[in-house]
């Protein structure tokens, strides 16, 4: 049996992005991985899409004596200079084991385990980038809240970055507004790794259970039937499995992934629901928007709650209509990614929060996202017209009718005041 002791080496870990929620899961693994160094390497990469940045006045960094602070200066030697992301996350402080890297090539070149968290519209071209320079046996998770809609339909990301890359890809996603998460308020997340039945080799000590406390490497491998080609089959196909983890490294499994991202103050819960996982987090977006309107409507708890059981009701339907073979309801219902990540985001998410305003200001949700957010991205208004597009190619717009509502709505062709009646039952 393997040893952690006999395990030479160790897991390196890269988050390909650095935004509001990419610096916070930094954060959260870069703290982890001192507590584990006998499985992680200490350093974490983080890659930075390069800015120039100017530290605001208002900011305790700025020095009116300093060059660093009266012109802009790169984004991520500030980071590193700082210890802070002054730009996506300020005031948080980051540990010094981060390194902002703007070099995704560089960043990702010795990591074997690759967390991709960026704005979702982000995501296909930095795979393209990635092709052929990461380690064949590098395990993903995708912190992205979004669907990949193309012409071969209605992608997961953890699917699509997988088959990118040719890398096994898992899904983090939960209620988890990241300066929270930052500040070290409790919260909960679901983490969806389903992972090939060669990572799910025995830790140290001897008779330490190998996997998920609902899982096992046991029941993994009747979960999981492995074809040729290093592929494992799904309900939509095929999606990459990659290559087998050498034997000198500490296994991946549902232990060792939970000790990456656990924190006394984050508390994960693993399962294998990798497409509930992810259509939690991706489909929420779209139902804070609706919410956000209503609110601005002045309408009151009763018009968000109707809101937000419309939307749990349609996530289901969405999962069990086209992910059908993988996706649980008890994922959406029971969940952090489910019905928790939907009341969270319908309450302080930024994408209720600048739906929210712009009724209230009578201007479009983009001109708000871009005098608000400084940078940030929404998710929900993209996520609307990418579903929408995808259900029209199924005639399905109908049977899902807050989703089409806010397209609608989105398009101009709707009013918010119009959502009581279009979805009427
Ligand atoms: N912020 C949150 O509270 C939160 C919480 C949970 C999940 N999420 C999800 O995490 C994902 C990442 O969100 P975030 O909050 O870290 O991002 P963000 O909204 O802070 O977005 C800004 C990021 O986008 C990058 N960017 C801008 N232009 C780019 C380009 N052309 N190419 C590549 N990157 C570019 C910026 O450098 C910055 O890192 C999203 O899918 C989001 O839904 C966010
Ligand atoms: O700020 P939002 O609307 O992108 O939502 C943030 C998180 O997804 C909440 O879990």
């Amino acid at each position: 049996m393997a040893s952690l002791a006999t395990n030479a080496k160790k897991h390196k870990v890269c988050v390909v992005g650095s935004g509001n929620w990419g610096t916070t899961i930094a954060k959260v693994v870069a703290e982890n991985v001192k507590e584990n160094d006998e499985i992680f390497d200490e350093e974490v990469q983080m890659w930075v899409y390069e800015e120039d940045y100017q530290v605001p006045k208002e900011s305790k960094h700025y020095d009116p004596g300093s060059a660093l602070s009266t012109k802009p200066q790169k984004l991520t030697q500030l980071i590193n200079r700082l210890h802070e992301n002054v730009k996506y996350l300020p005031d948080i402080a980051l540990p010094k084991n981060v390194v902002a890297n703007p070099d995704i090539a560089d960043a990702v070149k010795e990591a074997t385990i690759l967390i991709f968290n960026l704005p979702h519209q982000f995501i296909g071209r930095i795979c393209d980038n990635l092709k052929g320079k990461v380690i064949p046996y590098a395990r993903g998770i995708s912190c992205i809240k979004g669907v990949a809609v193309s012409e071969k339909g209605c992608e997961l990301f953890s699917d699509s970055i997988g088959s990118k890359l040719g890398i096994y890809c898992g899904a983090l996603s939960g209620a988890n507004i990241a300066t929270e998460v930052a500040l070290e308020k409790w919260s909960e997340t679901t983490i969806a790794y389903d992972p090939p039945p060669m990572d799910s080799r025995q830790p140290t000590p001897a008779g330490t259970p190998s996997d998920s406390p609902r899982g096992s490497s046991a029941n993994l491998a009747e979960l999981s039937t492995e074809l040729s080609g290093g592929q494992l089959s799904t309900a939509k196909g095929t999606k990459s499995k990659g290559v087998a983890l050498p034997a000198e490294y500490p296994p991946l499994n549902h232990i060792n992934m939970r000790k990456l991202f656990h924190r006394p103050y984050f508390h994960v819960h693993m399962v294998h629901d990798v497409a509930g996982v992810s259509l939690g987090g991706a489909l929420k977006n779209i139902v804070a928007i609706a919410a956000g309107w209503v609110d601005g409507l002045g309408w009151g708890d009763n018009a968000k709650a109707a809101v937000e059981r419309l939307g749990i009701l349609e996530e289901v339907k969405f999962g069990k209509t086209f992910f059908s073979k993988t996706c649980r309801t008890e994922t959406f219902t029971e969940e952090s990614c489910g019905v928790a990540d939907m009341i969270t985001s319908c309450s302080g998410g930024r994408n209720f929060r600048c739906a929210k305003m712009s009724v209230k200001e009578g201007k479009s949700i983009g001109e708000i996202e871009e005098r608000e957010l400084n940078g940030q991205k929404l998710q929900g208004t993209s996520t609307a017209y990418e579903v929408n597009s995808f259900l029209k190619t199924q005639g399905m717009e109908q049977e899902f009718p807050l989703f089409t509502a806010v397209y609608s709505i989105l398009e101009g062709k709707n009013k918010p005041e119009d959502i009581p009646q279009l979805v009427e039952r």
